[in-house]
């Protein structure tokens, strides 16, 4: 893994102890604490600098008894070296009352001047949560002096918060918060997704010299969601498109009963850049969507079968049996054209069977469905997968995608998105500015967009002769996720958030997006 990537990709904690392990047994262990501690040091003077000035500061350390311990104690030394006031609490102790600690760590602090406390001193500013790491097993019970910690002073977690699984992000009995974390070989996806990701508060990786040693393969990764990914899987159109090369995107929402829910989406696919817009619905939302988007195309039924290159399917659907109804003119346009893609959204989640799942993974069809939590608990208990009740997050999902074959985007203050083969995405952009009715809807309209440009562009490619590179589903379902999420936050950052303002703010920030990839090309010549 190339140090840019340390910064884009995650895996678990137990792959950066296997990735370590060779270079353990080759003696590498400790020139890799000191790397691990001297990055360490540097981002806790960078915490104090933020404050004032570095030396006459006091930092602590909770020390634990493993090489995470060891990692805070040279930290410490490296600090005391620029003034600062170092001490180390060991927070586990031998039957003599000894503290059970890294030696080496405790005797170069020693030798820098740093003192050992029982508890973090009031004039702590900084305090280094060096309790336990990877190495963490069983469960967590907070020590004494854990639980008394300055008020002001700010937590800086060696590589993981202490009681946080670096695997998954579970917290098993109790762990310290953290304001940022410092985390060593590689970003850890127990920092990013369940509880972990909201323990760790910032979280900066680090290079100790992993990278040949990490995982490749997609499903052990989670990739996060950035501008150029996001480019890279939503490109700018061809100089020489046309509408339908630019996708046509099919939506079967609303109902007379939810006719915003049309409007929205239609607003997403539009805004996110498709060439065309068709809704498929009653008169009441025709009229709603033709009103707001004179561009858009209406009818009952929707485009001809083999016109649409994504349908998106669910948001606002009312009675049962208008919705089955219309769900089931959806599939039948798919089976016509397998090619095209699918999102099912909100009613579509509750319809949708495994039977349907299978045939549509059998004709090829690229499926993602777009739950937020409950959506996700309901799917799961209805169409259930072996694996799929795991805690973690991460493991639940790809059970369910791969036993099924669709593509899944979990909606939520981080939205993940994982295909079948367990490739992965995190979208961590948004805020909870997001979270208001219909924001969904305007995000599987713009899915929609991603997913037909994607399509038409590999037709175009195929009828060209040419052998079309392929997209991973879920890195066009994070693309679209990461734009609405921009989105959001930018508006909200201009005080100015309403779910009918997002749509045309995420056509800015995908104009923007464009727009930068064209001068990147520009510049490189
Ligand atoms: N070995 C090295 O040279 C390197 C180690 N690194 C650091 O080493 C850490 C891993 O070190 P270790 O493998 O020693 O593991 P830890 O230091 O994370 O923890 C291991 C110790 O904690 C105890 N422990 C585990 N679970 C506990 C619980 N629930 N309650 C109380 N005690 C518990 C274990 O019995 C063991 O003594 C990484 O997180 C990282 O900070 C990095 O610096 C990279 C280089
Ligand atoms: N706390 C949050 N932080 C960031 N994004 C959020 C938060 N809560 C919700 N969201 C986002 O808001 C959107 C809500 O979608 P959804 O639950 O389907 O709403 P609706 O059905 O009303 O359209 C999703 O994109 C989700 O990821």
């Amino acid at each position: 893994m190339s140090v840019e990537e340390l910064r884009r990709v995650a895996v678990a904690g137990s792959a950066v102890r296997a990735a370590e392990a060779p270079l353990l047994a080759a003696g590498r262990g400790p020139a890799m604490m000191r790397d691990a501690a001297w990055a360490l040091a540097e981002h806790a003077a960078a915490l104090l600098r933020a404050r004032g000035p570095v030396a006459g500061t006091t930092v602590a350390a909770l020390v634990g008894p493993g090489n995470n311990g060891g990692d805070a104690l040279f930290a410490l030394a490296f600090l005391r070296r620029r003034g600062v006031a170092a001490v180390a609490v060991p927070v586990r102790h031998d039957d003599d009352g000894a503290p059970r600690w890294h030696a080496e760590g405790w005797a170069a602090l020693r030798a820098a001047g740093g003192r050992r406390a029982d508890a973090v001193p009031a004039a702590a500013a900084l305090v280094i949560d060096g309790m336990l790491g990877t190495g963490f097993a069983g469960e967590l019970t907070l020590p004494p002096a854990a639980r008394a910690l300055p008020r002001d002073a700010v937590v800086l977690a060696c590589d993981v918060p202490s009681g946080v699984d670096a695997d998954t992000g579970e917290v098993r009995g109790e762990a310290l918060r953290a304001d940022a974390t410092v985390t060593f070989g590689a970003l850890k996806t127990g920092l990013l997704v369940g509880e972990g990701a909201a323990l760790a508060g910032e979280v900066h990786p680090v290079d100790i010299g992993l990278g040949p040693q990490l995982p490749t393969s997609p499903a052990a990764r989670l990739r996060l969601a950035d501008e150029a990914a996001v480019r890279a899987a939503h490109p700018a159109p061809a100089p020489d498109a046309h509408k339908y090369t630019r996708g046509l995107v099919a939506v079967a929402a609303g109902s007379p009963r939810y006719p915003g829910a049309a409007v929205l989406s239609c607003s997403g696919a539009l805004h996110a850049g498709a060439g065309m817009v068709h809704h498929a619905g009653p008169e009441a939302t025709r009229d709603r969507v033709l009103a707001e988007h004179p561009e858009a195309l209406v009818s009952t039924e929707g485009p001809a079968p083999d016109r649409a290159d994504a349908w998106v399917a669910g948001p606002g659907l009312d009675t049962q049996d208008d919705a089955r109804r219309r769900w089931e003119g959806v599939l039948s346009a798919l089976a016509e054209r397998p090619e095209a893609a699918l999102v099912a959204d909100a009613s579509a989640l509750e319809l949708v069977t495994a039977a349907q799942l299978r045939a549509l993974r059998e004709a090829g069809t690229p499926v993602v469905l777009t739950p937020h939590a409950g959506e996700w608990a309901r799917l799961r208990e209805r169409l259930p997968a072996d694996g799929a009740d795991a805690a973690d997050p991460l493991a639940a999902l790809r059970a369910w995608s791969a036993a099924h074959g669709a593509t899944v985007l979990l909606k939520g203050p981080r939205t993940l998105t994982v295909q079948p083969d367990g490739e992965a995405w995190l979208v961590a952009d948004g805020g909870p500015e997001l979270a208001m009715g219909g924001t969904g809807d305007v995000l599987a309209g713009a899915l929609g967009a991603v997913l037909a440009a994607d399509v038409a562009r590999r037709s175009r490619a195929r009828r060209a002769g040419q052998a079309p590179g392929p997209v991973p589903t879920a890195a066009l379902a994070a693309a679209a996720a990461w734009l609405h999420a921009r989105a959001g936050a930018e508006q909200a950052r201009a005080g100015r958030l309403t779910t009918r303002t997002l749509p045309a703010a995420l056509g800015a920030v995908t104009a923007r997006l464009w727009r930068a990839g064209d001068e990147d090309g520009r510049t490189r010549g």
